[in-house]
């Protein structure tokens, strides 16, 4: 189970997140979206999760142990794994190359047990299995910059996914992405998460898709947790649903 324990960070005079305590991955595969009005504080949550900043006080627990001043990267080997709202991938790679990449470092750590035939072969398969579970078999080979931009975000989070993480945190998989391309983005990577029993944490400001896919939606405003619930919470709390419209903020 992860868990943010009591977390505040600020900038300056401006609180991004204030006291939030929230636990994920009770259940495996569980799809938890996050939700809240522009500058509520939820990228900055995520980055206090992930490990690219430090919570002013608070704790972050990992399956009981306090990981608060482990490092991201530290964190990617203990099972916790992101996207970004903006992609992140080598532009000059073909989506094989891209996925390749990832694959080489998630191994790094066992490299030695394999013969490098075997090594290699397995890397291969990885990577295939990668492509086939994102629906990215037909771009293999298609340099990056080249996709089309549902395919680029479906690209990063296989990248993020291909780190083999317990947890996958994604800020806005299908931000830029149109509407037509919105909901295959969006449900190649819940399949792919539930197949795989990832808990996943997807910042989204789609509601019909937030009210499709959740199993749990947590709802932040000015830094703090407004409510968690069901994402029938998006009808029923008033008050939510003044804040997304933006009234008042
Ligand atoms: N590095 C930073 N320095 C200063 N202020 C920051 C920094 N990062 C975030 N903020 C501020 O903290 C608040 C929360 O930002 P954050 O990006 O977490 O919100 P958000 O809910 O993800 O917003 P959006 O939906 O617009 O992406 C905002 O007021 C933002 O301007």
């Amino acid at each position: 189970m992860l868990e943010a324990r009591n977390l505040h960070k600020s900038f300056g005079e401006l609180v991004a997140t204030d006291d939030v305590s929230l636990e994920f991955g009770q259940e495996d595969g569980e799809l938890v979206f996050i939700v809240g009005p522009n500058g509520a504080g939820k990228t900055t949550f995520i980055n206090l999760l992930t490990g690219f900043l430090s919570p002013d006080e608070g704790s972050i627990v990992l399956d009981g142990d306090d990981i608060t001043a482990m490092s991201a990267d530290e964190r990617v080997d203990a099972g916790i794994a992101r996207s970004f709202q903006v992609v992140k991938v080598f532009e000059e790679m073909t989506v094989r190359e891209n996925l390749r990449t990832v694959v080489l470092t998630e191994r790094g750590k066992t490299w030695s047990l394999f013969s490098m035939a075997d090594g290699h072969a397995d890397v291969e398969r990885t990577v295939d299995d990668l492509l086939s579970k994102f629906r990215l078999d037909d771009a293999a080979n298609t340099v990056a910059e080249e996709l089309p931009h549902g395919d680029r975000k479906l690209l990063d989070v296989a990248m993020s996914f291909g780190l083999d993480p317990d947890y996958l945190l994604l800020d806005e998989p299908t931000s830029g992405v149109s509407t037509r391309e919105k909901e295959y983005v969006i449900e190649t990577v819940v399949e792919v998460g539930r197949e795989a029993g990832v808990t996943t944490v997807t910042i989204e400001h789609d509601m019909d898709i937030v009210t499709e896919y959740a199993d749990r939606v947590v709802a932040l405003h000015q830094g703090a947790v407004h409510g968690v619930g069901p994402p029938t919470m998006l009808e029923t709390d008033d008050e939510l649903r003044r804040l997304l419209l933006g009234v008042g903020e």
